[in-house]
């Protein structure tokens, strides 16, 4: 039986201007451990925001966030900031690597915060994922050193420091050329085909499409959703359902 990652139930994210503007607008979610999920939109539809409920870095004005079978919506700050640290690893559009610290001390930085393993262990695991994303060479780089496609592999070694359940995304290859886009992407493929659960924010639809699932946000609710084989399941739009996986 298929084991459930992550569950949003009757998500909104309201913020309160001189106007009150619906970033997120129910949205119900259900993502499976290992899945690959992918989430396009037009510009300002609502994705980042979604996407930052996921990971904890913002929290709902209503609904529900279950991570690996916990909800969060009652947890303290404190209690949000451990499920952040040791259930999702994130990758942004920035690398946000440390300028001062080389490829192997910002991988160590989120084993340190956890704390939980020895220095010995901590080195080892950051230079094995280096190594496995080909940066072994490059492990006393410092980030203004590596190439913009090196730098984005060092900020994906660094998520996915503490083992994470989640690995979260936004726009990881905005900032890329095409070669190394190719190879994120596909580093983010091998992560979901080992059991951990991808969710990444892209406007590139042709890397969409390779993911298992992609939902298309507009005006803050999921208006398509699209697996794999590149059937829609539903259109908000047109409320009608012509595919059941
Ligand atoms: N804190 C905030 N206060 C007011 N408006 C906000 C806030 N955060 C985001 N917005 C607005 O909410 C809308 C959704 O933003 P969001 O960043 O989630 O969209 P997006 O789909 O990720 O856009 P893009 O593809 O351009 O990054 C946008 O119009 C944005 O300007």
């Amino acid at each position: 039986m298929s084991e459930i990652a992550l569950e949003v139930v009757g998500l909104v994210r309201r913020v309160q201007g001189v106007v009150s503007h619906t970033l997120v607008n129910g949205i119900d979610l259900s993502v499976q451990k290992g899945e690959f999920l992918a989430i396009t939109g037009p510009s300002g539809s609502g994705k980042s925001s979604l996407l930052y409920l996921i990971g904890l870095l913002d929290a709902p004005t209503e609904g529900e966030i279950i991570i690996c079978g916990q909800p969060t919506s009652k947890l303290s700050e404190t209690e949000r900031a451990d499920v952040r640290l040791t259930k999702c690893g994130f990758v942004f559009q920035f690398h946000f690597l440390l300028p001062e610290f080389t490829a192997l001390e910002n991988v160590l930085l989120p084993m340190r915060a956890h704390g939980r393993m020895s220095t010995k262990d901590m080195h080892e695991r950051a230079m094995a994922l280096l190594t496995s994303l080909g940066l072994g060479e490059q492990v006393a780089k410092r980030p203004n050193q590596l190439s913009g496609g090196q730098r984005q592999r060092v900020a994906l070694a660094r998520a996915l420091a503490n083992r994470p359940e989640i690995i979260v995304a936004d726009e990881p290859t905005g900032n890329l050329d095409t070669a190394s886009t190719e190879q994120v992407f596909g580093i983010l493929r091998d992560i979901a085909d080992n059991g951990q659960t991808v969710v990444v924010v892209t406007h590139d639809a042709a890397l969409a499409a390779r993911a298992d699932r992609r939902i298309h946000i507009v005006d803050g609710k999921i208006h398509e959703t699209t697996f794999g084989n590149g059937k829609p399941e539903m259109t908000a739009a047109t409320g009608t359902a012509e595919y059941q996986p």
